[in-house]
């Protein structure tokens, strides 16, 4: 016996990768469009999410609220304000949430934690599966090279198209958090301009690249005395991240409250 479609609302679904999860759930087995949310100043309100998404018409239209729409979970792509919105929503309606939305201040990173007592959230600053793979190797690298004779040198170069409006992108940050937390390096450089001088050997480099259409590269460095170890990982599409949401979104639904990553939602913790 098939268990019934998952109902998934996505959250800033009229954006960028609001579309592509859009589309994503209308071509994906066993899951349905449940509600497309944005803001309420949104040009799109009314508008059928599908046709949006140029996938042909969803029967679902861009609305500010859930209103009387069945979901199983939710799907976030929006921003911080628009986070905390939503958030209060699935507490109160008892919904998972996959949150891919990234630039959050301390505060807005503690009301996901405290979200998370009441329900299931994945948090992951990319839902692609190459990333976090490629955030794995990271960690691997990392305790080979920690006591590396010379040292080794960490810098992290992100590029994203020219709309983004956080730097360093939620994923350079986290790859940073990966190294720091097996060589211990006490310090991040933003970018380095003037004269800073010779490198400090505890500093982890980031360098945030904004060109065109560009949906997302990274490149960890590993730079030593005679050689270089780089990992890189390059989106081509935004539809990575949006089968990635989904995947989660449905992991998530029937697990305990509680604050999960995409690691585990793909078996690689
Ligand atoms: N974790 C991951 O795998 C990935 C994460 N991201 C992150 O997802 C977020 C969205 O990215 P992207 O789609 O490119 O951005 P867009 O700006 O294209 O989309 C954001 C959407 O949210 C809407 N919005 C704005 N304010 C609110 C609000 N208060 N409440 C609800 N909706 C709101 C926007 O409307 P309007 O345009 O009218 O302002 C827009 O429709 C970013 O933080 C990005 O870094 C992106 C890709 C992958
Ligand atoms: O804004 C984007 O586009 C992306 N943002 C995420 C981030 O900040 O890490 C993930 C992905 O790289 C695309």
């Amino acid at each position: 016996m098939t268990s019934p479609p998952l109902r998934i609302a996505v959250h800033g679904a009229s954006g960028r990768m609001g579309r592509r999860v859009v589309a994503g759930v209308m071509a994906a087995e066993n899951v349905t469009l449940a509600a497309a949310l944005d803001h309420s100043d949104s040009p799109h309100l009314g508008v059928d999410a599908g046709e949006l998404a140029g996938e042909g018409p969803a029967g679902v239209p861009i609305t500010e609220r859930f209103g009387d729409a069945q979901c199983d979970a939710v799907i976030d792509f929006s921003t911080p304000d628009g986070l905390i919105g939503v958030l209060t929503s699935c507490v109160k309606r008892n919904l998972p949430i996959a949150v891919a939305t990234t630039g959050l201040s301390d505060s807005q990173m503690d009301a996901v934690r405290t979200a998370a007592e009441s329900v299931p959230i994945v948090f992951a600053p990319s839902f692609s599966t190459a990333v976090n793979v490629a955030m794995r190797l990271t960690a691997i690298a990392a305790a080979a090279l920690k006591d590396v004779p010379g040292g080794a040198d960490v810098e992290i170069v992100e590029r994203h198209h020219r709309y983004k409006e956080d730097a360093p992108s939620g994923t350079a940050l986290r790859f940073a958090e990966i190294v720091r937390g097996v060589m211990g390096q006490d310090e991040f450089a933003h970018g380095r301009s003037g004269r800073p001088g010779a490198r400090p050997h505890g500093e982890i480099g980031l360098h945030a690249v904004r060109e065109g259409d560009n949906v997302g590269e990274h490149s960890i460095l590993f730079g030593m005395l005679g050689e270089t170890l780089e990992i890189a990982v390059r989106g081509r599409t935004r539809d990575s991240y949006a089968n990635g949401s989904i995947a989660a979104a449905r992991w998530a639904v029937g697990r305990p409250p509680g604050l999960y990553g995409m690691d585990e939602v793909l078996g690689l913790k």
